[in-house]
């Protein structure tokens, strides 16, 4: 496999008249925890399902380990893909929801039995393998059904929202229980979401979208200390941000120098300062692009490896 679990090139998509994806390009490494990340409507799942086989683009290409799948169907690809809700099978049983994909394979029955208890054992699951999915919590069911996308292992799981029908306690211990999968699987994740703490949380990095293009990829750090535009400056943290006008005793300066510092992106001087420290920071910091930039690649995000 080359470095590279997943390159997407010069993607695009529309539905009707309507332009889904503009000329998306988007490169996951292998073992990397990336998230896809905007607000409703930006394209977000189109692209996922895209990188899943379950939608055809209209230009450009999907690459998978190094090699081109635009053409191959979903099922002949090294991807597994779960969702919102992972519906489970009711009228089985965990382990048999679990086992289903490797029997579909004709997996041996003791592989089976030793791949299915291994895999629900990582979610932490290992006693309910008898149980009913009707018997278990929203949390449990979602970890069954990650455990069935992860047991054939593939290259890359693709997760749609995969968090956001749990209630909010359950979600972030749900956030700790992904990434500790992600790292002892080493399987890449790509991840949708429209939550940014969540995406800051686990990400390796994170493609910030909008309206149907890439805006900036980078590491929470990189995104919260160096947006390159007005919207990601407003999409990541709490931000004020004030329009500024520049200072005319001061050549290249805007009157806000001091206070904080310009973002670039749209018309005159735009300042982003932060309202509310996020989990991790010291305290709270102005965005800084010019500044950042420089720095950015010797700090890591708190908590990252
Ligand atoms: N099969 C389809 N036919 C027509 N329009 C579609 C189809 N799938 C998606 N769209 C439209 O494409 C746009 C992007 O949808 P997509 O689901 O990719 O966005 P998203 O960022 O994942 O949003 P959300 O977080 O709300 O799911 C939306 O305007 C949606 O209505």
């Amino acid at each position: 496999m080359s470095d590279h679990a997943i390159a997407v090139r010069s993607l695009s998509k529309s539905f009707g008249r309507k332009d889904v994806l503009n000329d998306i390009e988007l490169t996951v490494r292998a073992g990397e925890f990336f998230s896809l990340l905007g607000p409703s409507g930006c394209g977000k799942s189109t692209a996922l399902r895209i990188i899943a086989g379950l939608e055809r683009p209209d230009r450009g290409r999907v690459l998978l380990g190094g090699a081109d799948v635009t053409d191959t169907p979903p099922h002949r690809r090294p991807t597994n893909l779960v969702f919102q809700q992972g519906a489970l099978f009711p009228h089985m049983t965990v382990f048999d929801n679990v086992a289903y994909g490797l029997r579909a394979r004709r997996t041996g029955r003791a592989e089976i039995t030793r791949r299915v208890a291994e895999i629900l054992d990582v979610v932490g699951m290992s006693e309910f393998a008898g149980r009913a999915p009707s018997t278990l919590s929203g949390g449990q069911r979602q970890r069954i059904a990650i455990a069935r996308a992860l047991v054939g292992r593939p290259d890359v799981l693709l997760l749609d929202e995969p968090l956001s029908a749990l209630d909010l306690g359950l979600q972030l211990r749900m956030r700790r229980e992904l990434r500790s999968l992600q790292r002892q699987t080493g399987t890449a994740f790509v991840c949708v979401t429209h939550n940014q703490s969540e995406a800051m949380e686990v990400s390796d990095r994170i493609a910030v979208m909008n309206d149907g293009r890439v805006e900036q990829i980078g590491t929470a750090e990189e995104l919260y200390r160096a947006p390159v535009s007005r919207f990601v400056a407003g999409f990541i943290g709490e931000n004020n941000l004030f329009d500024t006008a520049p200072d005319p005793d001061s050549p290249g300066r805007s009157r806000a120098d001091g206070l904080a510092f310009p973002v670039p992106g749209g018309g005159s001087p735009l300042v982003a300062v932060r309202t509310a420290r996020r989990s991790g920071a010291r305290r709270a910091q102005p965005a800084d692009t010019r500044r950042a930039g420089a720095r950015t690649g010797q700090r890591r995000h708190p908590g990252r490896r």
